[in-house]
């Protein structure tokens, strides 16, 4: 999902949507015959230009910020969350304190307020030009137009970041599914080798799982799984990539500047398990494998997940030989 609290720039896959807007900015601009257009985002403190229109004339390139305290027009758009027009702003004492008119020399400004797909206010659409103008209908509609269009494409990115993430997440548990789990490792990983870290993989699998489901059925089976989804998500942190791998296998990635003592870890999870004396009784079997990021081949992800796994069934064979 979109973060409406951050920068567009800061959100997941904002490739696909800047230079769209980019385009479109640039359209809006030259169809209005102005030297300034500029989607603009309102953030609590701060506006920022995210997109301005490609022209030398213009003054403010993308990135540029002003504090929200300042009389600017895009204030006024997104407190009335409607559209304004000013064709003469240095005949109008209002705008006297604004510095795009005081400073910049700007006399025209026509913009509309910009949403979210959650209907809250993004920040505006508009165009600004030195000259006086005196607009008619036709500006107010290609604005209005260029604003559906900037929303539809905002409303498009949403969807897809929330297809991406629903195709990566398993149902049962919402935890990661194994493609997800694979799609975050990477980055995980990318940053380890940059911070010359640790990183590890435990192999978790429940238990007697078979028995549970003939004796209790596939529900109280299901319950079991997700259960031991939420003892995980309580044991690591929330920076730990949890995935569920498939059936009661669970796999989790760590990383760190020292080794991950996964003792201390197990032991938090066992204690979670004895404090919730969950019926019918959960235990499971676990393995570890860790290396040093530094030197590590794009491949380590895969081999530390076989490490781990060659070690769960050890620990699973002790088991059932003890029996
Ligand atoms: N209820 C439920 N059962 C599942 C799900 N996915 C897999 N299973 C069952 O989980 C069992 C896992 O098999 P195993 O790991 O071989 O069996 P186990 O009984 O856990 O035995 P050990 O791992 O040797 O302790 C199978 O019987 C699957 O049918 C699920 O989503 N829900």
């Amino acid at each position: 999902m979109l973060q409406p609290e951050q920068w567009i720039y800061e959100q997941d896959r904002d490739e696909l949507l800047l230079p769209a807007w980019q385009r479109l900015v640039d359209l809006m601009a030259e169809l209005c015959g102005t030297p300034a257009g500029f989607i603009v985002q309102a953030g609590d403190e701060k506006y920022k230009v995210i997109i301005a229109n490609q022209s030398v004339e213009n003054p403010y390139g993308a990135g540029v910020t002003i504090d929200s305290d300042v009389n600017i027009f895009c204030r006024e758009v997104v407190r009335q969350d409607t559209g304004l027009y000013v064709g003469n702003a240095t005949d109008q004492d209002e705008w006297i304190s604004n510095p795009e008119v005081s400073e910049d020399g700007f006399n025209t400004y026509l913009g509309y307020p910009l949403h979210w797909p959650d209907g809250s206010t993004f920040g505006t659409i508009c165009v600004m030009d030195f000259l006086k103008t005196d607009y008619d209908s036709r500006y107010h509609k290609l604005i209005k137009h260029f604003r559906d269009m900037a929303e539809r494409e905002l409303s498009l990115l949403d969807k897809n970041i929330q297809l991406e993430s629903s195709a990566a997440t398993d149902h049962l548990t919402n935890l990661f599914n194994r493609k997800g789990f694979f799609i975050a490792a990477e980055q995980l990983f990318k940053s380890a080798k940059r911070n010359k870290a640790n990183i590890g993989i435990s192999y978790f699998d429940i238990d007697n799982l078979k028995p549970i489901n003939d004796t209790y059925g596939h529900k109280v089976g299901d319950e079991v799984i997700m259960s031991f989804a939420r003892y995980l998500r309580e044991t690591f942190r929330e920076v730990d990539i949890i995935a569920r791998f498939g059936g009661d296998e669970f796999v989790v990635m760590c990383q760190g500047e020292k080794q991950l003592d996964i003792t201390i870890m197990i032991r938090r999870l066992n204690e979670l398990l004895a404090q919730n004396d969950q019926q019918p009784s959960l235990t499971f079997s676990y393995g570890y494998a860790s290396l040093n990021a530094e030197s590590l081949e794009s491949d380590v992800v895969e081999r530390l997940i076989n490490m781990a796994d060659g070690e769960m069934y050890k620990d699973k064979e002790t088991k059932k030989n003890k029996k």
